[in-house]
């Protein structure tokens, strides 16, 4: 349990650090240039996806003309289709974010249980978008029990409990593979590594289960290992999932000089987990990203729940296009409309989920005042 010392004590470690633009690292592969059109602007692919999805993507386009970001947006849908008996994507999307080799993403929902496979491992798994990053910063001027939150997790995004390997063995046994190779494993450690000391996080720990796990987590661990002699500069250790969960909560302080990296379902649980933290899914943004495109889009799905009632948070999603415009380099107007974004929370504009009654719609309309 946190006590109301420790949490004074972390504030007081953060406010010496420091302060960091939320979401400011840039998080693409080195050597990356995006496509450029001969008037000097990008095309970048946008799925405003499903639930919420189309509201909050209206938001972030609207956001983008005022502040007059170079962007033409290619709006693709993913509603699947069948190929042979089997749902996947239309392959106009695939075609698009191939061509851009970038895009935005709005949440895509998955049926529970059973119908179709989930299309945001379908797009992860087609574009091999290996690494999934996802920073999670306390929004300053938004009072929670921590003030103090600054966690960067990259998660292994194209296997493991995510394999989506299943089968019944027998009447009433089912078996899930969990699948994990030394080669994906690297090529995430190494994304974590380089990450790390492109953006002054001196420290990489790995998260995992391997006193459980000895085989398929012990494999993650080897391939951290063997790379982190290659990092001098940075720190390098192991730490079990479930006492990072509890030393997060305890005290988020010693985790906003370090990168956590891990497989990808650990990321998926611990990333919410972080976004509880600081206010909900509706603030916490992440970058898919791969070798030959990348795809933005919020940690969260698409909140059924508040579909169609103009409630949605589009921070979220607005952090995630910040992230992408940082990739594409087109940081000063990404600063700008973070500004303008944190700005209006702080002043006290909110949406529903941060205890406020602000509509997608009005929370919008004081971001556009501010540009
Ligand atoms: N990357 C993606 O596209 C993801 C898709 N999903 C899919 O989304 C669907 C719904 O999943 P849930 O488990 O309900 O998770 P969810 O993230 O959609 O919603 C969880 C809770 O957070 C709230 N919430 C989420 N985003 C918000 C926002 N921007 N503003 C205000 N409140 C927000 C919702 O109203 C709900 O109460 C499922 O079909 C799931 O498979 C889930 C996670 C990620
Ligand atoms: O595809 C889904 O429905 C859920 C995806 C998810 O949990 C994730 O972002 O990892």
């Amino acid at each position: 349990m946190f006590t109301r010392t420790s949490l004074r004590t972390a504030s007081r470690a953060f406010s010496t650090s420091a302060p960091r633009a939320y979401a400011s690292q840039g998080a693409a592969p080195s050597g990356y240039v995006p496509n450029t059109n001969a008037d000097g602007t990008y095309n970048v692919t946008l799925i405003p996806g499903d639930g919420i999805g189309p509201e909050i993507s209206r938001s972030v386009k609207e956001i983008y003309d005022a502040a007059k970001v170079p962007i033409k947006w290619e709006e693709v849908s993913v509603t699947p289709i069948l190929v042979d008996g089997v749902s996947t994507i239309p392959a106009d999307a695939i075609a698009s974010i191939k061509k851009n080799t970038i895009a935005l993403k709005g949440p895509l929902a998955t049926p529970i249980g059973k119908g179709h496979v989930s299309l945001n491992l379908t797009l992860r798994r087609t574009f091999n978008l290996y690494a999934n990053v996802r920073p999670c910063r306390s929004i300053e001027g938004y009072k929670t029990a921590y003030d103090n939150v600054d966690t960067v997790l990259i998660r292994e995004n194209t296997e493991g409990e995510y394999s989506g390997i299943e089968h019944e063995v027998v009447d009433g046994v089912v078996q899930s593979i969990k699948l994990i190779t030394h080669n994906a494993s690297s090529r995430v450690a190494r994304y974590a590594f380089e990450y790390a000391r492109a953006n002054k996080r001196p420290h990489v720990t790995a998260v995992h289960k391997a006193p459980i796990m000895k085989m398929s987590d012990g494999m993650f661990l080897r391939a951290c290992r063997e790379l982190a002699p290659e990092y001098p500069d940075i720190k390098y250790d192991e730490d079990l999932l479930d006492r990072v969960c509890l030393r997060v909560v305890q005290n988020p302080a010693p985790y906003s000089d370090r990168v956590m990296v891990m497989p990808n379902l650990y990321g998926d649980i611990l990333s919410d987990m972080c976004a509880g933290l600081i206010g909900g899914l509706g603030l916490t943004p992440s970058g898919n990203i791969g070798k030959d495109a990348s795809i933005f889009e919020a940690v969260h799905g698409s909140a059924p729940d508040i579909e169609g009632k103009n409630l949605a948070n589009p921070t979220a999603l607005l952090l995630s296009s910040l992230m992408m415009l940082r990739h594409m380099k087109l940081t000063q107007k990404a600063d700008l409309i973070e500004k303008a974004v944190l700005s209006t929370i702080a002043e006290g504009t909110r949406t529903r989920d941060l205890g406020g009654k602000a509509s997608t719609q009005q929370f919008t309309d004081e971001i556009l005042k501010k540009l």
